[in-house]
């Protein structure tokens, strides 16, 4: 006999919930919490003070869902890098547009931290030891899939080899801005051979000769539109990681102000050192070349001033 047979069941279920046909009976099937594993992830908060404060728990949830969002950043950048070099671009385009939401939602967190007041974080500081940012293996992963290169970021790792076996595999695979480089020498853009055939573990260096394929994009969208669109995504995409290490500063400031990181940092100063670096320097750089159109028309080329 179905449920909804049964005069006993019948009766004890809402009057809405029958109408609406709510399913209540979960014995067979996977469950909610089964499917979303909740028992786990529910129970993986583990506050460290002693006697226990209250704003711990904010801090634990906040790096938390932090990492989640990175698990599914990493997840679609690296999608997004073998679709570029299966020279499926839309698809790629798709997953970068994704990425950008996740950003928005990271930075956008940043506000539920900044209720914790000094007073409220020096409760538990201390219990925190020497961890630190520096010890997120995401996302050193993701800055290494957007190209932000540094072996020296390895050592952190050392005690976890599957992690550091997993960042140094990261470290030789080409990041999502060589994928594009390539891409564009694959559809005929003179990209300079030794930019193609670079040491991949290395920091990406500025090249006159990329400078100059992103120059005649932005010179003429119209001819080049897919590779205009790309550039643009990938200027987003900087754009809003900044932003999110913005708003970290301005976090940590208001929280320590000018104290040292439990990561031995120098804290704040650091931690605006990283707003000078960047991804993709010519798409930056392409914004100066690019010469002003004149009320007389075609500014004819972009200028080398
Ligand atoms: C009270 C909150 C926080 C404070 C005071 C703080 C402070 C700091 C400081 C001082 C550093 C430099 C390393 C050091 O010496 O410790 C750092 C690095 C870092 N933090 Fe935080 N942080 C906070 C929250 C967060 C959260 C919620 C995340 C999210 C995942 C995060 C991610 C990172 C990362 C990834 C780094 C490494 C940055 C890099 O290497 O460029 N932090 N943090
Ligand atoms: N670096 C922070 C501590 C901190 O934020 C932290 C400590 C343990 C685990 C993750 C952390 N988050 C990011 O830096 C501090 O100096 O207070």
């Amino acid at each position: 006999m179905s449920a909804d047979a049964d005069p006993i069941t019948r009766h004890t279920r809402s009057r809405r919930e029958l109408e609406e046909g709510i399913e209540r009976d979960f014995g067979r099937n996977l469950s909610y919490g089964e499917y979303l594993d909740l028992g786990r992830v529910l129970s993986a908060q583990h506050p460290q003070a002693v006697p226990p404060r209250h704003d711990e728990m904010l801090f634990i949830i906040q790096h938390q869902t932090s990492e989640l969002w990175l698990k599914l950043m990493l997840h679609e950048l690296t999608s997004a890098r073998e679709l570029l070099a299966d020279d499926d671009v839309q698809p790629a385009l798709k997953r970068i547009a994704r990425v950008k939401h996740i950003q928005h939602t990271l930075t956008e967190q940043w506000s539920v931290l900044a209720t914790m007041t000094p007073s409220e974080y020096a409760q538990f500081r201390h219990f925190l030891a020497t961890g630190s940012g520096f010890q997120s293996w995401q996302y050193r992963a993701v800055e290494f899939s957007l190209g932000n290169k540094n072996a020296d970021m390895l050592r952190v790792f050392a005690h976890d080899e599957a992690v550091q076996a997993q960042l140094e595999d990261l470290l030789h695979q080409p990041s999502l801005y060589d994928e594009v480089l390539r891409l564009l020498a694959r559809r005929g853009h003179p990209v300079p051979q030794e930019v193609l055939d670079r040491d991949v573990t290395q920091p990406y260096e500025a090249h006159e000769g990329v400078l100059d394929v992103f120059a005649a994009v932005y010179d003429a969208p119209h001819e080049h539109w897919l590779e205009y669109e790309l550039a643009e995504e990938l200027v987003d995409v900087e754009d809003n990681f900044q932003v999110w290490r913005f708003r970290h500063l301005k976090t940590v400031e208001r929280i320590i102000g000018s104290k040292r990181g439990t990561g031995g940092s120098s804290g704040v100063p650091f931690l605006r050192r990283a707003l000078d670096l960047t991804f993709f320097p010519e798409l930056y750089d392409v914004r100066t070349r690019l010469q002003d159109v004149t009320p007389e028309g075609y500014h004819g080329g972009t200028s080398r001033g």
